[in-house]
């Protein structure tokens, strides 16, 4: 049996939600929206280098921003009504993979992850069991078995094929799936991150948090020949990120990865990584990458944005201010209050 501390703090979003990082899918342009007056004079002219020169594709874009905040407002709502319909409504193809075993691990990782436990650990060490001709601090290692990525994937397309409500990660992505809605959370993705990726995640990234990871957000992505193909560059709203690939078939749709999201682009050298089943890309959430699109079949990756309060406390990552805490449910982005102590619990895996 293997335990481990999680806090249960009272988790909270930043007030910039409603205002920042408002992704224009036709432009590939992410803008900041305060009032119509403060968007035309920052994106006006950007805009139009990108093709948008009529009134009416101008009003377009106003309507898609709009719509977007009325979105992000109500998404609590909204994501506690679906997850009740799911709970109430859904019945599981395969019950067993909403709650991790020692067994869908791949041997490496446990390895990994035992290694990282041991009183002399060390980065070097560590980083003897694990791929690192990727590109910088980004790091390749098997972390389930080929069977038990078949299984979630059956489960997947179980979900998708049911008339689940299913809740969008974020609006680069149009037919992934929250996952805490499903109910993987408690069982699945919360020991995964406490038990494996914390230990893992503070000798890789002791400087980004890495050592305090207390809260995610987990979802599934997908990308089809007829849906989307592949996902623009872009930074996580994370610390750490864990990107697995699940399968099914495919061609091409290669990640890659520039540098910090504070590095211009002009100084900044991309470098491809490929992914192969059932493998992790471990990164800095706030590295820069992008996903090339695939050119057949069907990738369905796991993506677990991992969070660390105290980190994000300080500096928003998506605003980049000192946050404004807005209240959310279950882990919200992350953020946590620094004028209450956190709570503790114990987190406890069979
Ligand atoms: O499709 C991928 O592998 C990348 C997904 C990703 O970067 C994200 O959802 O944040
Ligand atoms: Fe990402």
């Amino acid at each position: 049996m293997l335990k481990s501390e999680c806090p249960v703090d009272t988790f909270y979003t930043c007030s910039c939600l409603c205002t920042d990082n408002i992704f224009l899918d036709e432009y590939k342009l992410h803008v900041r929206f305060v009032s119509e007056e403060q968007f035309k004079w920052d994106y006006q002219h950007i805009l139009k280098t990108l093709g948008c020169t009529t009134v009416d594709q101008f009003d377009i874009v106003l309507k898609k921003i709009h719509a977007e905040i009325e979105r992000r407002k109500s998404l609590s709502v909204k994501s506690a009504e679906r997850a009740a319909l799911i709970k109430k409504h859904y019945t599981p193809l395969h019950p067993h993979v909403y709650h991790l075993q020692e067994a869908y691990l791949a041997p490496e990782f446990i390895h990994m992850m035992q290694y990282s436990l041991t009183n002399d650990a060390t980065e070097e060490g560590l980083l003897k069991l694990i791929h690192s001709d990727t590109a910088p601090r980004v790091y390749r290692f098997p972390v389930f078995t080929k069977d038990f990525c078949h299984k979630l994937i059956e489960e997947l397309e179980h979900i998708e094929l049911s008339d689940a409500p299913k809740g969008r990660p974020n609006t680069m992505n149009n037919y992934g799936i929250l996952l805490n809605e499903l109910g993987f959370d408690e069982a699945f993705i919360t020991p995964l991150r406490e038990l494996y990726l914390r230990p893992v995640s503070s000798l890789l990234y002791p400087d980004c948090g890495g050592k305090c990871l207390d809260s995610h957000k987990a979802f599934v992505v997908k990308y089809a020949m007829n849906e989307d193909l592949d996902l623009s560059y872009h930074y996580d709203n994370a610390e750490v990120t864990l990107n697995v690939s699940l399968g099914k078939e495919f061609t091409e749709g290669n990640l890659y990865f520039g540098d910090m999201r504070q590095v211009p682009l002009s100084e900044t050298e991309c470098a491809e990584v490929e992914h192969h089943v059932a493998e992790g890309l471990l990164h800095r959430g706030q590295q820069m990458h992008g996903a090339l699109p695939i050119s057949s079949g069907l990738r369905w990756n796991l993506i677990i944005w991992m969070r660390s309060s105290q980190e994000r406390n300080r500096l928003c990552p998506m605003c980049n201010k000192r946050p404004t805490l807005v209240e959310g449910d279950g882990f919200a982005d992350g953020f946590t209050r620094t004028d209450v102590p956190a709570q503790r619990a114990l987190c406890v895996m069979h």
